[in-house]
């Protein structure tokens, strides 16, 4: 590709170096082909949009350079600078150049970043073209170099980089040569040196951080100079870029509705401000594409965005039909998705099986902005309604960037504070898409498996609400939630108030996947300790009043240059961290280096508070399933339903609380399941359809001390392995469903449980009689999960039963509650025979 060619192709231009006030945020309206400088306040890190002062209007196409390009090699420290950056700019533009950011690379002490100039003029090492201010205010001329750490006569900036004082560490030539050929040597750079074939590619400057060194390097590339005739044809179609493109390739007409071939996102500028220091676009690139073996992209293809136009009207007055670029995408690792970057969360459309992405929108959304009310949620209350609102109307207000270089290494990305933010300030949402549970689930497993982490489940936030809900549906009809009491009418109003519940669970979005729609806060890693900040949900309107949302504000002062972090374990009780810290296995290892690391990263964040899913509780202390033959009396009183079935419990009394989903239930039982080998006197008819293949405990809690007693007396005696099986202990797991509900039962203590009022359906049905075993009830905190209910068992040996069916069950302990001593864990072992405790 000739030089003439790329600048036409990849929209180089030059524009005239404007007033110092910038005028770009009224003055938008720029020709396809025209897209220009621009690119470089949101290209090079640290700079800042309105602090060059571009004038769009006087725009121009690049002139076909007298020269060839030069490539500029500049230190990290004086490009994330925008005083230096800034006044590169300045210089290049005054002397008709225009810049390309090319690449980065990185050494141990510098990042180079590898600057294309087309060249207008002879550029040398050596050049002293140019002049820059003073602190003072006299004029001064320096050499090249000197003259980017400078402050530009054009602007002044009062912000104080403490980066900028590294530039007075020397870099030594021998570093910056490496780093150098280091860049040359990727795809990216290539791709460019070819571009430039043909012409004399000089490598202007090794501007290292000791303002006064000048080192020149040779570029491998250098082919003989060829100048460049005819001017690049001005594009003539009109149109109003709201958002920022870089590189952009007018190819084909523009069209509302169509993807259109863009290099790389901007920011959404409808209005000022908006997400105007989010300085993500570079490193997500590096991020979301293929990647060779050294971690750099594969090629500019594949990393390309892609521009969506929406609806949405423009305020840009010029254009004949002004549409608005609302977000851009990039192909991300899995080929089949996209990583769009926006600023406001998206929702499924509501009944659209292909669960269609909505943009929510500020006009859907005011109004409905309320402040939580879930009472257990620390939310910013009023302030953060106000924040989001203001979030969402105007982006993020402080400068931050998107790169790597945090303690996780040069493969991870992070937010970094661009300049001092004070504490308490609301920085931005949360943004992605927000998932139904079960579809979180099984994104997660596709996820996983690609290193895609930035699920971000709100699930044990809710779950406040629903057991609320679950409560009043338990304790509010019938005078309780004793399972399986009361007749008819009261039964079929529970019954339906827990489809109600559960359809709460299921309509409810409470998951926000970032990994293919997001905004800067996706970027944002865990530490265990000393977090700089920390997230406040607030309820919120839009689909449903019931949504919440994930505002993320800073807990203190955070300096410039600050890495942003989370605490994404901040829900954790300490014993819960005890536990996993104990047992680490199959989670990602934490490298935040705080002092009181736990040792981990929750695969995302908070998920494991909720339920315990996945492999979180797998892999968790004490857990393995349990197999429980379960007796059915009859099956003759099935009743179908056709929407998930829940357990659900009063939660009233002392320590009994539990809530089951069912997923995927097509039919729930009627009537009772009563556990194991053990006979249960009067147990009432039931049968659990085939197709009840997962029933799932969220929680389970018996904390008696009498339980707990019962329990300890259990692990003293001295062989209670078999204690299942031998049905010789009071120790067993019940499992009772009724229309709508299985509960899960009982305990070792159930006469305990039963005479306690409001105790519900564990352990306490009277209504059907079921006794009600349990996994030995002295458990403080029990996790249950039913995984499978297989088919009846014509060999079951319970003779006062039909049927026979298997349920599989996960329980977590904390040994601690067992008077085992440090070191010892409950185990429940497979084939549902073995009850014990071993050495930890
Ligand atoms: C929301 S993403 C954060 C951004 C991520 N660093 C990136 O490059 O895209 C969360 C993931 O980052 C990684 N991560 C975040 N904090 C970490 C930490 N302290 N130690 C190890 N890995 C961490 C884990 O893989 C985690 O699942």
């Amino acid at each position: 590709m000739s030089w003439q060619s790329a600048v036409v192709q990849k929209g180089w231009i030059s524009i005239r170096l404007g007033a110092s006030t910038c005028k770009a945020e009224t003055a938008f309206c720029i020709e396809p082909g025209w897209i220009s400088a621009q690119e470089l306040p949101c290209a090079i890190p640290g700079s800042r949009h309105t602090e060059v002062p571009w004038v769009y209007t006087d725009a121009r196409p690049l002139p076909p350079p007298e020269y060839p390009p030069h490539v500029v090699y500049v230190p990290q420290g004086l490009i994330t600078s925008r005083t230096a950056f800034g006044s590169l700019h300045t210089r290049c533009l005054e002397k008709g150049l225009a810049l390309k950011f090319v690449t980065v690379a990185s050494t141990p002490n510098m990042q180079v970043l590898l600057v294309l100039v087309a060249g207008h003029q002879p550029l040398l090492p050596t050049s002293t073209w140019g002049r820059t201010s003073s602190h003072s205010g006299q004029e001064v001329t320096r050499p090249f170099q000197t003259q980017l750490v400078g402050a530009s006569p054009h602007h002044h900036h009062h912000y104080h980089d403490p980066r900028q004082q590294q530039q007075q560490q020397p870099v030594s030539n021998a570093i910056a040569t490496a780093a150098v050929a280091r860049v040359a040597a990727t795809p990216e750079t290539s791709e460019v040196l070819q571009q430039a074939a043909g012409h004399d590619m000089t490598c202007l400057d090794i501007l290292t951080s000791a303002a006064s060194a000048t080192t020149a390097v040779p570029v491998p590339v250098a082919a003989q100079a060829r100048k460049a005739t005819g001017p690049a044809p001005a594009r003539k179609t009109q149109a109003c870029f709201n958002g920022y493109f870089l590189l952009f390739k007018p190819e084909r007409d523009l069209q509302p509705g169509q993807p259109y071939n863009i290099w790389w996102k901007r920011r959404n500028s409808e209005r000022r401000n908006r997400d105007r220091d989010i300085l993500i676009w570079r490193e997500d690139l590096l991020q979301m594409g293929p990647r060779q073996p050294n971690g750099l992209p594969q090629s500019e293809q594949a990393v390309r965005l892609q521009g969506y136009w929406d609806g949405y009207s423009s305020q840009c007055g010029a254009a004949a039909n002004p549409r608005l670029l609302h977000c851009s995408q990039v192909q991300s690792v899995m080929s089949d998705h996209a990583f769009l970057y926006v600023t406001r969360p998206w929702w499924p459309r509501p009944g659209d099986p292909q669960r269609t992405l909505e943009p929510s929108r500020s006009d859907q959304l005011d109004g409905f902005l309320r402040e939580c009310n879930c009472g257990e949620m620390k939310c910013g209350k009023l302030r953060a309604r106000q924040e989001l609102k203001r979030l969402r109307e105007e982006g993020v207000l402080y400068q931050l960037e998107v790169r790597r270089g945090s303690c996780l290494g040069n493969e991870h990305l992070g937010v970094f504070a661009g300049e001092p933010i004070q504490a308490g300030r609301f920085l931005f949402e949360y943004v992605g898409v927000w998932l139904l549970d079960g579809e979180a689930e099984a994104r997660e497993k596709i996820y996983e498996p690609a290193g895609l982490h930035y699920l971000y489940d709100l699930s044990h936030r809710h779950e406040v609400l629903e057991k609320r809900e679950v409560r009043r549906i338990s304790v509010g009809v019938g005078g309780g939630s004793r399972g399986g009491g009361g007749g008819g009418v009261c039964k079929k109003r529970r019954a339906n108030r827990a489809v109600a519940a559960d359809d709460l669970h299921a309509e409810i979005p409470l998951v926000v996947d970032a990994t293919n729609v997001g905004n800067v806060a996706r970027f944002v890693n865990h530490r265990c300790e000393g977090a700089n900040l920390v997230s406040v949900n607030v309820c919120m309107g839009g689909l449903d009043e019931n949504h919440m949302t994930i505002m993320i504000r800073t807990l203190r002062d955070v300096q410039p240059g600050e890495e942003l972090t989370l605490d994404y374990q901040a829900g954790l009780e300490p014993e819960e961290k005890e536990r996993i810290r104990a047992e680490p296995e199959g989670l990602v290892p934490c490298r935040c280096g705080a002092a009181s690391c736990l040792g981990f990263v929750f695969p995302h964040i908070d998920r494991a508070v909720r339920t315990w899913s996945g492999k979180a509780r797998r892999n968790a202390v004490g857990t393995c399933r349990l197999p429980i033959t379960m007796a059915i009396a009859s099956r003759a009183t099935t009743t179908p339903t056709t929407s998930t079935s829940s357990i659900s419990d009063s939660g009233i009394g002392e320590g009994c609380t539990l809530a089951v989903e069912a997923a995927d239930a097509t039919a729930t039982a009627a009537g009772s399941v009563a556990s194991t080998g053990r006979p249960v006197p009067s147990s009432r008819a039931c049968k659990i359809s085939d197709q009840l293949d997962r029933v799932e405990m969220m929680k389970v809690d018996l904390g008696s001390s009498e339980q707990q007693l019962q329990h300890q007396q259990l692990h003293n005696q001295p062989n209670h392995e078999d204690t299942i099986e031998d049905d010789e202990v009071k120790g067993y797991c019940c499992v009772s469903a009724e229309a709508g509900n299985i509960s899960l039962g009982g305990s070792g203590a159930s006469q305990t449980l039963r005479d306690r009022p409001g105790s519900g359906s564990v352990g306490s049905d009277s209504d059907s009689g079921k006794a009600g075993g349990v996994i030995e009830g002295a458990v403080a905190s029990c996790f249950l999960e039913v995984v499978s209910v297989v088919s009846p068992d014509p060999q079951s040996r319970n003779a006062d039963c039909e049927d026979v069916i298997e349920v599989s069950c996960a329980a977590v302990v904390d040994a601690r509650t067992y008077g085992h001593g440090p070191g010892r864990q409950l185990r429940y072992w497979g084939g549902g025979r073995r009850f014990g405790s071993e050495e930890g």
